[in-house]
Parts: C-alpha cells; sequence; structure tokens
C-alpha cells in the first residue's frame, strides 16, 4: 500500500494549481478502504491557498470516509517533504496516533513516519472535555 499511494500522490501532483509559488505538492490518503489524491491548489489571495494534503483529507471526508488509515506526500523537495502545521493539525482530526505518513519528493527519498510524530501534542476533542459552556 506505502508504494501505491505514493504512486497516486505523485499522480495527484500533476493537477496542482500552482501559479504563484510554482511548488507542486501531491498527497493520497487511504480513508476507510478508499484512495483519495489531493494537489495544492493556490489563489491570487495567497493566504486562501489549500496544501494537497487538506484537499485529499477534505475530499475523503465529504465523501464519507472519515478514517483515515495512511497518507502518503510528495513534493519536489530536497529531502522528503514535510506538511505544514495546518494540515497537520488537520490530519490529527481523522488519524491515530500511530496511523502512517509517508513523506518523499521526486527522488524517491521517503520517510515512514507516524502521525504522533507529524503532530506531537496535538489539540483533539478529547481536550474540550473540561468546558461545559
Ligand atoms: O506540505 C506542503 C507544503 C506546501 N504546500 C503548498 C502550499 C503552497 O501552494 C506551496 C508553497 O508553500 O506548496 C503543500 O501543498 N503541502
Ligand atoms: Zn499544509
Amino acid at each position: 500500500m506505502k508504494d501505491k499511494l505514493i504512486q497516486e500522490a505523485l499522480e495527484a501532483r500533476k493537477q496542482a494549481y500552482t501559479p504563484y509559488s510554482h511548488f507542486k505538492v501531491g498527497a493520497a490518503v487511504l480513508a476507510d478502504g478508499v484512495i483519495f489524491r489531493g494537489c495544492n491548489v493556490e489563489n491570487a489571495s495567497y493566504g486562501l491557498t489549500n496544501c494537497a494534503e487538506r484537499t485529499a483529507v477534505f475530499k475523503a471526508v465529504s465523501e464519507g470516509k472519515r478514517k483515515i488509515e495512511a497518507i502518503a506526500v510528495v513534493g519536489d523537495t530536497e529531502g522528503p517533504i514535510t506538511p505544514c502545521g495546518a494540515c497537520r493539525q488537520v490530519l490529527a482530526e481523522f488519524c491515530d496516533s500511530d496511523t502512517k505518513v509517508y513523506l518523499t519528493n521526486l527522488s524517491g527519498q521517503t520517510e515512514e513516519w507516524t502521525m504522533s510524530r507529524l503532530l506531537p501534542g496535538a489539540f483533539s476533542a478529547a481536550d474540550m472535555d473540561k468546558e461545559k459552556g
């Protein structure tokens, strides 16, 4: 599944819309047994850019697949790509702490991380238990 997900992320990267940064990223998530691809989608109002990882997660969740079993991300980076903080928090919402995260680049340098390594101490629903309104 690791190789398949990386292949899907590479395919997703081809669709990246990056007229501003020219930095194309692809992602693929395995969610409830189904693979969803995502690419980064930029905007003239730069801050509205959506990263490849979040595109893939939102596609899965909007199709009713909420349990992410693994994710692969690829970019043209020196070493394996490293997801931004926003994507780490969004991934944490739908991953377990031991969910596999495959980070890679165009040279095929790949690191196998887990969700908890990607975002130690993630804020989660459990952190809101004390607040009763
Ligand atoms: O892990 C990453 C890092 C960056 N980007 C995108 C956002 C923006 O379009 C471009 C430059 O930051 O790359 C991603 O999609 N995922
Ligand atoms: Zn991001």
